[in-house]
This record gives structure tokens, sequence and C-alpha cells, in this order.
């Protein structure tokens, strides 16, 4: 599902990220687990193929990222990458159901209203469909987005720092949420995270250590 080979990446203010080696079966969870300003978010967007990679191996469910142009990379990830940023990135005008429909009227595609209905209800809030964001508490806001990465039956579902802020039971509620849908969609998870609790909710995920470097320079 995932296969990293002497990956690095540098922004201009210097090196970032370096991965020698990680490999992830198909079905396995992932952690990628360091401190702030570790290159979490960095590989994130590397998997998902918004950054891209300028050395080493990236192959991302079957897809060596390097071999694509920037166009087949976003129709690639469309059809691959179920993406929850840590801001959640809700359109505030938008209902939950329109914001899980969003990149279905971005692409022009038919917009199965069922579908996000359906995983509105996995998910714990089927009553709110109608609801904009800031009529939504946060732990709600958090299943829209995560409903909104799913609707597209993603081979990978990415979130960035999904526990942040969250007391012990939200954590693991956010945490199950997670899991139950990569379950329901058969889709890989990978979590960037600080957080060591997920670590110990998740004992069969690999976990991948990231160390800072541009602290260190
Ligand atoms: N657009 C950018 N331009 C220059 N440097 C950047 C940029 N984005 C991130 N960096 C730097 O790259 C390093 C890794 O950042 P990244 O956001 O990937 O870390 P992170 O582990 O996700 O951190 P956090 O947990 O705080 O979100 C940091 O030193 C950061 O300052």
């Amino acid at each position: 599902m995932l296969e990293i080979s002497q990956l690095t990446y540098a922004y201009d203010g210097g090196a970032a990220l370096e991965v020698d080696q990680f490999r992830l079966s198909p079905g396995q969870h992932a952690i990628l687990l360091g401190h702030s300003g570790s290159g979490k978010s960095t590989l994130l967007n590397l998997i998902a193929g918004i950054l891209r990679m300028q050395s080493g191996t990236l192959k991302v469910a079957g897809t060596d990222l390097s071999t694509l142009s920037p166009r087949e990379t976003d129709a690639w990830r469309g059809a691959t990458i179920g993406f929850v940023p840590q801001q959640l990135a809700l359109i505030p005008s938008m209902t939950a159901r329109e914001n899980i429909l969003l990149s279905a009227y971005a692409s022009g595609a038919k917009p199965h209203i069922e579908r996000a209905d359906a995983l509105l209800s996995i998910l714990g809030i089927a009553a709110h469909v109608h609801r904009k964001p800031a009529e939504l508490s946060q732990g709600q806001r958090q299943r829209v987005a995560l409903a909104r990465a799913a609707y597209s039956s993603p081979r990978l579902l990415l979130a960035d720092e999904p526990t942040a802020n969250l007391d012990d039971h939200a954590c693991s509620i956010a945490i199950s949420l997670l899991t139950t849908l990569a379950l329901t969609e058969r889709s890989s998870l990978i979590i960037a995270t600080h957080d060591a609790r997920v670590v110990a909710a998740l004992p069969a995920a690999q976990v991948l250590r990231l160390e800072a470097l541009m602290a260190a320079a």
C-alpha cells in the first residue's frame, strides 16, 4: 500500500524530511509519529501527491508518484486518497451534506446524496445533514470532514492530527470513527500525530518515527 525508500524533502529553508525505508501492506494502518516540526504534514502531503517528491522512491497504492505528471497526479489523488486536514477545511456556507459532495460538484460528477447521507449515518450525525459547520460542535464538524474524505471510497485515508486538543473520551471516539470508516470502506489508514494515545489505541499499526531536521541544523 505504501513503499518509501530514501525519501527526502527540503523547503527553501532547508531539509524538512528524511525517511530511509518504510513499507505498509494493504489493509495495514500506519502512524506517523513525531514532535512538532518533524515533518509529519510534509510526509502526508507527499503521500497525497500535494507536494512533489524531490528524491527517493515513493509508491502509493501501487503507483510510483515520480512517474505522474501534475495533471495525472490530480486524477490519481481524486481516485485514491481521502484527506482529513487538521483544520478540517469545511466550507462555512455549505451544509454537512453539501460539504461531503463538494468533490462531486467540483469535478462535475453526479453527486450521490444517498452515499453522503449513509456516511453521516455511519458516523452518527444523520440528523445534522442540513446543518452548516457553525451549527455543529467541533466533534460533529470532524465527522463531516471524515465523511467527506471517505465519500469517494479512497484506498488510503490520511488524517493530520485528528486527536489534537481532544480529551481522552473524544480522542477514543475520533480513533474509533477513523477505524470504523477504514473497515467499512476497506481503506488503509495513515494518521500523523504526536499523540501517544493514538499509538496505544492502535497496537497493530506500523509506526514511523520522524525526527525534526531543521531544529537540529
Ligand atoms: N511551506 C513551508 N516552507 C518552508 N518550511 C516549511 C514549510 N512547511 C513546513 N516547513 C518546515 O518543515 C518542517 C516540517 O514541517 P511539518 O509541518 O511537516 O511538521 P509537522 O511534524 O507536521 O509539525 P506540526 O506537528 O507542528 O504540524 C518544519 O521545520 C517546518 O517549519
